[in-house]
């Protein structure tokens, strides 16, 4: 038996049709109810519900085997996870941007105040440049710091890029790019050997065969993908 830690929103979806085309058909779950475990023993598994922060966590102290999360959030947590599989899924951007026309350094002050979900990110990727930085930590609707005077400069998710359009911002510079991944417990790729490298190999063949969906090219355009798309895994 397998616990495995998804999150709601954005990934869910392409998660649980990932479960489906790797052949665990029962991995369908009623998640606009108000549950957080599904047990699904046809498949040998069970699902956990968490916040997308939540699940290297809920990995790393092994209260499930496998989770799956974004790149950006590993890349914050810096979590004791085994990363075994890119999925190919909620490719994004990790970028840093400010209001039309204060996308200059030089017109800022010595220090930048840079608002954003991801402070360690954050500061690691100033740091490096030796640009002192005050970071304003908020949980969502990062874009209307800079609007309301709050920071001179956002780092936050850019997909399609029309969040920033919206409230005229531009993007700066793209500190990294994110995709969802599956990861594992490192206990339970020992313990549970046979039951987890099954689960990969066969999460690996079903991303290879991604159904048509929408991606994001390296300019940040969004693409139909009209044919099956191979994902490197
Ligand atoms: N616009 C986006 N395009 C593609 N992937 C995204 C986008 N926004 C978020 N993601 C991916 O989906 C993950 C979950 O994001 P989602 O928006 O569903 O939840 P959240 O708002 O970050 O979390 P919470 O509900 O805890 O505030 C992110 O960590 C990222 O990997
Ligand atoms: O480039 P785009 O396609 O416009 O996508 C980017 C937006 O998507 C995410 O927001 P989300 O919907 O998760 O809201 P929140 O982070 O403010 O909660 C991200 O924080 C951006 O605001």
């Amino acid at each position: 038996m397998l616990t495995v830690a998804l999150c709601k929103g954005k990934l869910i979806e392409p998660a649980l049709a990932l479960f489906g085309r790797a052949g665990y058909a029962g991995a369908r779950l009623a998640t606009e109810s108000r549950r957080l475990v599904f047990a699904c023993p046809e498949i040998g598994m069970t699902f956990l519900i968490v916040r997308p922060t939540d699940v290297p966590t809920y990995v790393e102290h092994g209260a499930a085997d496998v989770g799956i999360v974004g790149k950006d959030v590993l890349l914050e947590q810096d979590s004791d996870v085994y990363e075994p599989l890119d999925l190919g899924f909620g490719a994004c951007r990790i970028a840093v941007a400010a209001l039309r026309g204060q996308d200059s350094r030089d017109r800022l002050s010595s220090k930048i105040r840079v608002a954003t979900k991801y402070p360690r990110i954050t500061e690691r990727y100033f740091n490096q440049r030796g640009v002192p930085v005050e970071i304003i930590k908020l949980y969502g609707s990062i874009e209307l710091a800079p609007l309301v005077g709050l920071a001179d400069r956002i780092v936050d998710l850019v997909e399609t890029g029309n969040t920033l359009k919206t409230h005229d911002l531009v993007e700066v510079e793209c500190i990294a790019t994110s995709t969802a991944r599956l990861i594992v417990n490192r206990a339970s790729l020992k313990l549970k050997h046979a039951t987890v490298t099954e689960l990969i190999q066969k999460l690996r063949r079903a991303a290879m065969t991604r159904r048509p969906s929408t991606s994001v090219t390296a300019n940040g355009r969004n693409r139909s993908n009209q044919k099956t798309k191979r994902v490197p895994a």
